[in-house]
């Protein structure tokens, strides 16, 4: 599970551990490792290390202080580094003497915007490499137009130094010029941008280096899931199981203007996991066409005992679809709601009324459901996400390129897909069956809707695997998916 910190948690267990060690000894610790991944980098790329040439952006802080010190031990294995200044007269001072003390060249930004051909002003034409120093932790807003002009004529690739200089580190926005590397190498612990859309875009690959905050940072602010975490959560059938022992899906979900939806959501509650699913609406023949397994009838009322019911998908904001709702919310097992029920929930407050206290309830809005629901989400989409779980008791999952799901007790997780395979129609019916599969199964709210997000992501990539994929595909991937976890049968 990779654990992420805001960056005034970060700072603060920096200020702990910095009053224990020698000045300076962080700065160097953290700058090595940027300038040994530069090197990797540098020989991948051109076959070599020394005669290669590399420019450092360095701006007003620390952060160009570890681009000046990066540039010092590059200079120790025979990289020609030239540092371009953004604030000549705030460079940190002892970053900048080693530089020199190494052999390394100093320019101001003004020498290399002024277009003299000399050596020296070519510095970003003629590099192999850039490491951006511009700003890390002190980051507000976009790149200012003096370093915005410096980036544009870069063509290098960039390892960033903490993080893509222009971003938000605390949200991921990205509200103006900002850089785009191929690594960055961060320092103690990931911060948000390194996972939140759109920042984690500009990121390339993260290396996270040891700088001993981990005792001071105490619990994070959110989480990450990785494979294992997936698998280790993945209902699997034990020996002694039967089909209804493992927990019955009921999908209350489209109707006869949209029966593919239906289709789609008992689809993916199909694919999850074994067991059997019960499907209730207007699309009951569609349905059991598709899958014969699968008992359909045309209302709530004739549809027996389910242990979560999946709602929303392709139901309509008519008063039939209303009721259903009502009736799923009073059935006392975990709901999860989609699509329209998330819109009849913002429109109708009388609807949480039918639910019974306690019961979960997953919610998963994009954004525009979530402006009804909650109002608008601005930039910090985790904080939006967090106040809605509180406020609707319930978990809360905003799609998005970063999915990001808040439990009504402040636990956040985060997935982030750098791909869009995901975003096409009939898509979010899927997840619902996801997640109604896995909360039938008992698996605890955050969690079912988390592995579903992270599940839904690998088999759009499966599906697609680098083509177009409809809805119906990523479904069908889903089994593929789960065999990729290799988990534990
Ligand atoms: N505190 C520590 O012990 C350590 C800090 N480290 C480095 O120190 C960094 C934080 O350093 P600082 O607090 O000095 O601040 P920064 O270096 O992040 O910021 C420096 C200055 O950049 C300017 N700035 C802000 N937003 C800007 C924008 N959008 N465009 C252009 N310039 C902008 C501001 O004038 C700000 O004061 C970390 O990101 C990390 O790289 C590392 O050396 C590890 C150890
Ligand atoms: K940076």
């Amino acid at each position: 599970m990779r654990e992420v910190w805001t960056t005034g948690r970060i700072r603060a267990a920096e200020d702990v551990v910095l009053a224990r060690t020698q000045p300076g000894a962080l700065m160097r610790r953290a700058a090595f490792a940027v300038s040994v991944h530069a090197a990797r980098m540098l020989r991948e790329r051109s076959g070599r290390v020394a005669g290669c040439r590399v420019a450092l952006l360095v701006g007003a802080g620390n952060n160009g202080g570890d681009a000046l010190w990066a540039g010092a031990f590059l200079r120790r294995r025979g990289v020609g580094v030239t540092a371009v200044l953004l604030a000549p007269d705030k460079t940190h001072t002892e970053g900048l003497a080693a530089l020199r003390r190494a052999g390394g060249r100093v320019v101001t930004a003004a020498d290399v915007s002024s277009e003299r051909s000399d050596g020296d002003s070519n510095a970003l034409a003629t590099a192999d490499l850039v490491i951006d120093g511009i700003v890390g932790l002190a980051a507000r807003g976009g790149l200012r137009p003096d370093a915005a002009a410096l980036v544009e004529r870069v063509t290098a690739p960039i390892i960033a130094v903490d993080l893509p200089s222009g971003v938000d580190p605390d949200t991921g926005a990205v509200t103006g010029p900002a850089v785009a590397a191929a690594a960055t190498v961060t320092f103690g612990a990931y911060k948000p941008l390194h996972v939140l859309a759109p920042a984690a875009s500009r990121c390339g690959e993260v290396h996270l280096i040891d700088i001993g905050l981990r005792p001071e940072l105490g619990e994070p602010d959110f989480r990450v899931l990785d494979p294992g975490d997936v698998a280790a959560r993945l209902p699997l059938p034990k020996p002694a199981d039967d089909k209804y022992t493992q927990g019955v899906v009921g999908v209350a979900a489209g109707g006869s203007t949209y029966p593919g939806a239906a289709v789609l959501t008992t689809s993916g509650a199909v694919l999850t996991k074994s067991g059997m699913v019960r499907y209730a609406g207007s699309a009951a023949d569609v349905v059991r066409a598709r899958w014969p397994e699968v008992i359909a009838t045309g209302s709530l009322s004739d549809a027996g005992r389910v242990q979560a019911w999946v709602t929303g998908p392709g139901l309509g904001t008519a008063s039939g679809a209303r009721e259903t709702v009502r009736e799923v919310l009073a059935a006392d097992v975990p709901v999860i709601a989609d699509a329209d029920a998330v819109n009849l929930l913002a429109a109708h407050p009388d609807l949480w009324d039918a639910r019974e206290p306690g019961t979960p309830l997953v919610l998963t809005p994009h954004e525009r459901e979530f402006a009804r629901l909650a109002g608008d989400i601005g930039d910090d989409h985790v904080a939006a996400v967090v106040a809605a779980a509180k406020r609707c008791d319930a978990v809360v999952l905003l799609k998005g390129h970063s999915t990001v799901i808040a439990d009504q007790d402040g636990r956040v997780l985060v997935h982030y897909t750098g791909r869009a395979w995901p975003a096409t129609a009939g898509s979010g019916d899927v997840l619902s069956g996801i997640i109604g599969a896995l909360l039938a199964a008992g698996v605890e709210p955050l969690f079912a809707a988390g592995c579903a997000a992270w599940l839904h992501d690998s088999a759009a990539a499966i599906a697609a695997s680098g083509a177009p994929t409809p809805a119906s595909l990523i479904a069908e991937a889903i089994p593929a998916a789960i065999r990729a976890l290799e988990p534990k049968t």
